[in-house]
């Protein structure tokens, strides 16, 4: 299927206009899908007399007036042989008597266009088809009116005959954090109590499910004034009708606690409150003050909530940014679900609604088709976050939801619903399964997350480059040899992996940013480190690109590529002498000759064994994310013959001064064929036997298939490097390309 969107040129007809037309759909008598926009001829029939009602704020705590009354826009559907024209008549009363406007004839063919007759901000036209067979349907100018983006999105599904739509069910969970915490004088009192729960009654005709999630601070129960206090008693009394979650005992954030036993104790006295209070414990839920320690992680939170709470799901404004809100994520750490929170326009100090920033208009604004009714249109699970002092004062939290909801109602078909956190997770994650794996960014690269870090903790402690691979490139003896490098500084080994961590690809990723950074321990002198590390499982991981990319955009990255035959022979050794059974049963052309027929682990070896020497298209990857400036290719037969020379280019490229002179500290050992370090006693200490093993040369017939494997890989890349604006193509590249066509 494919659709094209554009803006045609200025007309006298249309001031601006997008047009959507759907090539493949071009049958008439299309199937009716679930709109988002309720029809004008809808169930309540003329929504055009549906004034919503809504709570004014300060002065009507105890009156209600209309404040608000639809405009309204037709939608109409015709063809452009006959067809009707729908206008904004907001204000006009035939509109509000909900009479259909103007009935225009128009035909298509002579472009009789009946100029100034409409008001082009509000014209939606679809057109039948019945012309040339194709449907479309037509916007007039302002797109950016609130019912024309909705309208635009039914368009898709009307034209795709319902495979482009979104599914009209909304979860909504509204979040009221910091119960308990406010000043004296913000606080809630009985009468907004009262208030807080016809309200939610309210909604809960409307919102099946629906329950305020209320965060308490234990440590500030009965801090206000003496009316306050009855509010806050009032709160418990009504405990059941709510549903409630741990905001930590003092509201502390919990980045700034280095120990574990301390958040746990702080989370423990809340625990012990909520029970000595009636309050539920087992919602799996929790909110950490100022979304601090949820993202960027701050493991002793995880680790605290799991212990104390049971903690399963928490949320957050921070992942991956705050803005653009509509790019905001969630992910899975250590079992506990993050989802994405959302903002209604609220904040600690909003409490009036003269003092509302931008004044009613703009909250209104927001309400009625604004920001904050596109973020439920747009998103199907949405949990707001609001505070304890949104809902005393002018109680402007509960004006803003039960209008919102009301406006949804009204103009849209839109299916309201709540449930607890746990289930919203769960909802979530299979909507969103690609997301339950984490993306780590770099917490300097943006300030709210450089606050809500620990202080601790350094960017300082991040590579500055990564040797990416492939496996048998002569990584090991890169690796060593750059570490001699006075300013250049290699990661701490692994227990498991030696001197790779290999974070980005793999299950490490999952341990986290911590767990990262600890293989690089911060030094005094910073700025003259050089940090990097080599995992020479980079080089083909699928995610490692993106991932490497979120967390070091500016690093350099170093691959060294030799003959992808001799490379897969090299790795085919390896894995034997590693007492791998399938390479120690079938012999190195049995592997790469394996047919897609044959035994799963004959395959997966075949696999491993030549996958990564498809350069070209493991480079293009990487280079999809890392501009070329970043990307250092070196020639592996040139790092074997004259590593020298190969690190000072290197240095060059890493723009590392003063250029440390590397002819003292590197000499060919004939005994091992290689070019090995020169310690201080002047001896040749040269990497372990793994590395520049024996073992017999490579059958002529293996070689020649793998020339004939590779050609199509081999030549992307000699196109690539061209591109890349390299000088010299690597001999082994010419001799594996030459001698193909040879033969
Ligand atoms: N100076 C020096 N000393 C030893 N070995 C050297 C050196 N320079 C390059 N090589 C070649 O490096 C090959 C091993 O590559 P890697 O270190 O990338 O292997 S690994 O992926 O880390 O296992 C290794 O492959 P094999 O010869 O198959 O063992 C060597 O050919």
């Amino acid at each position: 299927m494919s659709f094209f969107l554009r803006t045609l040129p200025e007309t006298d007809f249309f001031s601006s206009l997008v047009v959507v037309t759907s090539a493949i759909w071009q049958t008439h008598g299309t199937q009716p899908h679930d709109a988002l926009v309720r029809s004008s001829t809808g169930q309540n029939g003329d929504p055009g007399t549906v004034g919503l009602t809504g709570k004014t704020a300060r002065e009507s705590r105890n009156t209600r007036r209309n404040i608000y009354r639809s405009d309204l826009v037709f939608r109409v559907f015709g063809d452009f042989h006959n067809f009707s024209v729908g206008q904004d008549e907001s204000k006009k009363e035939r509109a509000r008597a909900g009479r259909s406007c103007c009935e225009i004839k128009i035909t298509y063919d002579d472009k009789e266009f009946p100029k100034g007759k409409f008001i082009g901000d509000s014209v939606q036209l679809s057109d039948h088809g019945r012309y040339d067979g194709i449907q479309r349907v037509f916007f007039g100018g302002g797109l950016r009116f609130w019912l024309h983006n909705l309208l635009l999105l039914d368009s898709l599904s009307y034209l795709s005959h319902g495979q482009l739509s979104l599914s009209l069910n909304r979860m909504i969970l509204v979040d009221v954090d910091d119960i308990f915490v406010g000043e004296k004088g913000t606080r809630l009192r009985k009468d907004d109590v009262m208030a807080l729960l016809a309200t939610q009654q309210r909604i809960q005709a409307l919102v099946p499910g629906f329950k305020f999630n209320l965060g308490f601070s234990g440590k500030y129960f009965h801090h206000g004034t003496a009316e306050e206090n009855l509010g806050d008693d009032m709160l418990l009394e009504n405990v059941d009708r709510f549903t409630w979650f741990s905001h930590m005992w003092n509201h502390q954030q919990p980045h700034n606690y280095e120990n574990v036993t301390h958040l746990q104790l702080d989370m423990a006295l809340n625990k012990q409150f909520a029970k000595d209070h009636g309050i539920p414990t087992g919602s799996g839920y929790s909110v950490s003050p100022h979304h601090s320690g949820v993202y960027p992680v701050h493991e002793g939170l995880y680790e605290a909530w799991k212990r104390v709470w049971n903690i399963k799901v928490t949320s957050t404004e921070e992942y991956p940014h705050l803005r653009p809100a509509r790019l905001r994520r969630g992910f899975i750490h250590r079992n506990i679900m993050v989802l994405p929170r959302q903002t209604c326009g609220l904040f600690t100090h909003t409490i009036f609604i003269d003092r509302y920033p931008g004044g009613r208009e703009k909250l209104d604004k927001s309400i009625q088709g604004g920001e904050l009714f596109q973020t439920i249109v747009h998103n199907p699970i949405n949990i707001f976050m609001t505070h304890m002092s949104n809902y005393g004062n002018d109680r402007l939290a509960l004006y803003t939801f039960e209008s919102v909801i009301k406006f949804i109602q009204c103009w849209t078909n839109l299916r309201l619903s709540s449930a607890p956190p746990l289930q919203l997770a769960e909802r979530y994650f299979q909507l969103y399964p690609e997301e339950s794996d984490p993306v780590w960014g770099n917490p300097c690269d943006d300030l709210r997350h450089q606050k809500i870090w620990s202080k601790n903790k350094t960017c300082d402690q991040l590579p500055r480059f990564l040797v990416i691979g492939p496996q048998k490139t002569g990584t090991t003896a890169l690796y060593t040899f750059l570490s001699i490098h006075p300013a250049i500084s290699s990661n701490l080994p692994s227990p498991d992996t030696f001197e790779e961590i290999q974070f980005f690809n793999g299950k490490n990723y999952y341990k986290g940013l911590d767990w990262y950074m600890s293989f690089f321990p911060a030094s005094k002198n910073e700025s003259s480190r050089y940090l990097f590390e080599k995992s020479a499982t980079y080089f083909d991981g699928e995610l490692v690109p993106r991932r490497a990319h979120a967390l070091l955009p500016r690093a350099k990255l170093i691959t060294i590529l030799l003959s992808p035959a001799r490379r897969a022979y090299s790795w085919y050794q390896h894995t034997r002498v590693h007492g791998d059974p399938v390479a120690n049963n079938y012999s190195f052309h049995s592997v790469i000759t394996a047919s897609d027929t044959a035994p799963k682990p004959l395959r997966d070896l075949r696999n491993r064994c030549l996958n990564p020497g498809k350069y070209a298209q493991h480079l293009e990857r990487w280079l999809s994310y890392y501009p070329p400036q970043q990307l250092h290719i070196i020639d592996g037969e040139q790092l074997r013959q004259n590593p020298v020379e190969t690190l000072h280019e290197l240095q060059r490229f890493l723009k590392i001064t003063p250029a440390f002179n590397y002819s003292s500290h590197l000499r060919y050992d004939p005994k091992k064929g290689f070019f090995c370090q020169v310690t201080n006693e002047d001896r040749t200490k040269c990497l372990g036997k793994s590395k520049g093993r024996q073992y017999p040369p490579m059958e002529d017939k293996s070689y020649k298939l793998l020339q004939r494997y590779y050609l199509s890989h081999n030549t992307a890349l000699v196109k690539l490097l061209k591109r890349l604006g390299l000088r010299t193509i690597p001999q082994w590249l010419k001799e594996d390309l030459t001698d193909t066509v040879m033969t």
